[in-house]
C-alpha cells in the first residue's frame, strides 16, 4: 500500500492526523518509541475510539508535563533531532524549521530565535515527530491532500485574541503552495501544526488519485462541531495494479506566444513554479506566419489550482488564450531519506530505479568539504544504500 489520501474537509490538526494514521493502523507502540527516541519525559500518548459527528474515529490524546508558557524554535529543533529513526527526525525537523519561518515573519523576527508559544509545548514534538513515525511504520506512502478546510472566528491565543484561520496557519499553507477552501464554521478547523504537516508530507493537493482503497481512517478532534464531524478522512491504499506507478490526475496549460521577450519568459517560469505549478518548462516553435515564437507548457493539478495557474499565465504573456489539456501523470513510489555525509546532511530521493542524492545539497556539502561534486555524490549514495565503501570518482 503505497498511497494515502487525506480528506480535510474539516481541517487538520497535530493530533487529527495522529488518529487517522493510527487508525489505518500505524502501531502506537511505534510512534511512542519515536517519540522516547527524542529524550522528552513528561509526556504521554493515548489511542482512543471515540464518535464524532457519528463517525467512529480515533482520538490521539496527547498529554505533558510542560509548563513553559513559551520556548525558543532552537529548542524544539534540538529536541526532534534526537528522533530514531534517522527519516522521521529529518520530517520532523522540517515541519519546526517550516513552523519557526512562519512564525519569525509573521512576529519580524529570527527564525531561529523566534519564541513559540502554545506551538512551542511539548506536544508539538509528539505531533511532528508521531506523524512521521506512523507515516514511516506504514511504509512510507506517497500522501497527497484535498485542499484543508478552513474554519472562521477567531482563536484565543498566549498573542491575545486571533483571527481564524491564525496567522501562522495561513502563512503555513501559503508557503507549501497549498490550496484551501473555506468552511461555514466558527472555528479554527487547521492549526499552525496541522498546516505544517500537510506542508512536509503532502505531495500534491487535489482529488484523490486512482488508487485502491484498502484501509479507511478517520482521526478525532478534540472539539464537536454542531453538525459536522470534526474528523479527518485518511485512506490507504495501492497506485493502480499491474504497477507500483500512481496514476494522477494533472492538467496540461499551453500557449504560444511571439511577442514575448526571453526576460519575461525567464521571469515567468519562477512565477509559475512558485504558484505551485507540478512543472513548467518552454519550447521554441516556429508558428503562423513562420514567426519564430515560443510555448509556455505548465502542468498543474486539476481545478482550482489549474485556473490559478491559466490567470498567471495569460496575466504575464499577455497572450488572449491558452489551452488545457487533461493528462494522466504516471509518477513511481519514491521515498526521501537524509544520510549524513562527513558531517554534512543530504537528502536522497529513491525510486524503483536507483537513489538520486539532492544536487543542492550535495554541492554544499562539497564546497564546505572542499571535495568533488561526484565524490560527495557517490558517498551520499553509498550511505543510503548503507555500504560503507563507494566507487571512487572515475576521472
Ligand atoms: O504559539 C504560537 S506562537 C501561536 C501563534 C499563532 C499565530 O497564528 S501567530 C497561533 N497560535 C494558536 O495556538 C494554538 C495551538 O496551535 P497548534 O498548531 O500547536 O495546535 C492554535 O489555536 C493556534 O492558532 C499559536
Ligand atoms: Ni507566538
Amino acid at each position: 500500500m503505497n498511497l494515502i489520501w487525506l480528506n480535510p474537509f474539516s481541517g487538520i490538526s497535530g493530533d487529527m492526523l495522529l488518529g487517522a494514521l493510527l487508525d489505518l493502523g500505524a502501531p502506537l507502540d511505534d510512534i511512542r518509541a519515536a517519540v522516547a527516541s527524542t529524550g522528552l519525559t513528561g509526556w504521554e500518548l493515548t489511542a482512543e475510539r471515540v464518535v464524532n459527528g457519528g463517525i467512529a474515529a480515533t482520538h490521539a490524546r496527547t498529554a505533558t508535563t510542560d509548563t513553559a508558557t513559551h520556548r525558543s524554535a532552537a529548542a524544539l529543533l534540538e529536541m526532534v533531532s534526537r528522533a530514531e529513526p534517522a527519516p522521521v527526525a529529518a520530517a520532523a525537523r522540517r515541519a519546526v524549521t517550516a513552523i519557526a519561518e512562519a512564525e519569525g515573519t509573521l512576529h519580524d523576527q529570527d527564525p531561529a530565535t523566534v519564541h513559540l508559544h502554545e506551538i512551542g509545548g511539548w506536544d508539538t514534538v509528539i505531533d511532528t515527530v508521531g506523524a512521521a513515525a506512523a507515516l514511516h511504520a506504514l511504509g512510507g506512502p506517497r500522501l497527497s491532500s484535498a485542499p484543508p478546510a478552513l474554519g472562521t472566528g477567531s482563536v484565543r491565543t498566549r498573542h491575545g485574541v486571533m483571527p481564524s484561520p491564525a496567522p501562522a496557519t495561513m502563512a503555513l499553507l501559503a508557503a507549501a503552495g497549498a490550496p484551501a477552501v473555506g468552511a461555514d464554521v466558527p472555528f479554527e478547523t487547521v492549526t499552525p501544526t496541522g498546516a505544517a504537516l500537510l506542508g512536509v508530507h503532502a505531495e500534491r493537493f487535489g482529488p484523490m488519485p486512482a488508487m485502491t482503497l484498502r484501509r479507511i481512517g478517520y482521526g478525532a478532534g478534540t472539539k464537536e462541531f454542531p453538525g459536522r464531524a470534526n474528523v479527518l478522512p485518511a485512506v490507504l491504499g495501492d497506485a493502480p495494479s499491474g504497477s507500483d506507478a500512481a496514476h494522477l490526475p494533472q492538467e496540461l496549460l499551453e500557449t504560444n506566444v511571439d511577442d514575448v521577450t526571453g526576460e519575461v519568459l525567464g521571469h515567468l517560469l519562477g512565477v509559475l513554479l512558485a504558484a505551485g505549478a507540478a512543472d513548467a518548462w518552454i519550447t521554441p516553435v516556429v508558428m503562423k506566419k513562420n514567426r519564430p515564437a515560443h510555448t509556455v507548457h505548465v502542468l498543474a493539478d486539476p481545478g482550482a489550482p489549474a485556473d490559478r495557474l491559466a490567470e498567471l499565465l495569460l496575466r504575464e504573456t499577455g497572450s488572449l488564450g491558452l489551452r488545457r489539456s487533461p493528462l494522466t501523470k504516471l509518477a513511481l513510489p519514491r521515498r526521501t531519506a537524509e544520510v549524513d555525509v562527513r558531517g554534512h546532511r543530504i537528502r536522497v530521493k529513491a525510486g524503483p530505479h536507483g537513489a538520486k542524492p539532492e544536487h543542492d545539497d550535495v554541492a554544499a556539502a562539497a564546497a564546505a568539504l572542499g571535495a568533488p561534486l561526484r565524490a560527495v555524490a557517490d558517498e551520499a549514495r553509498a550511505a543510503f544504500h548503507g555500504s560503507t565503501t563507494f566507487d571512487a570518482p572515475s576521472d
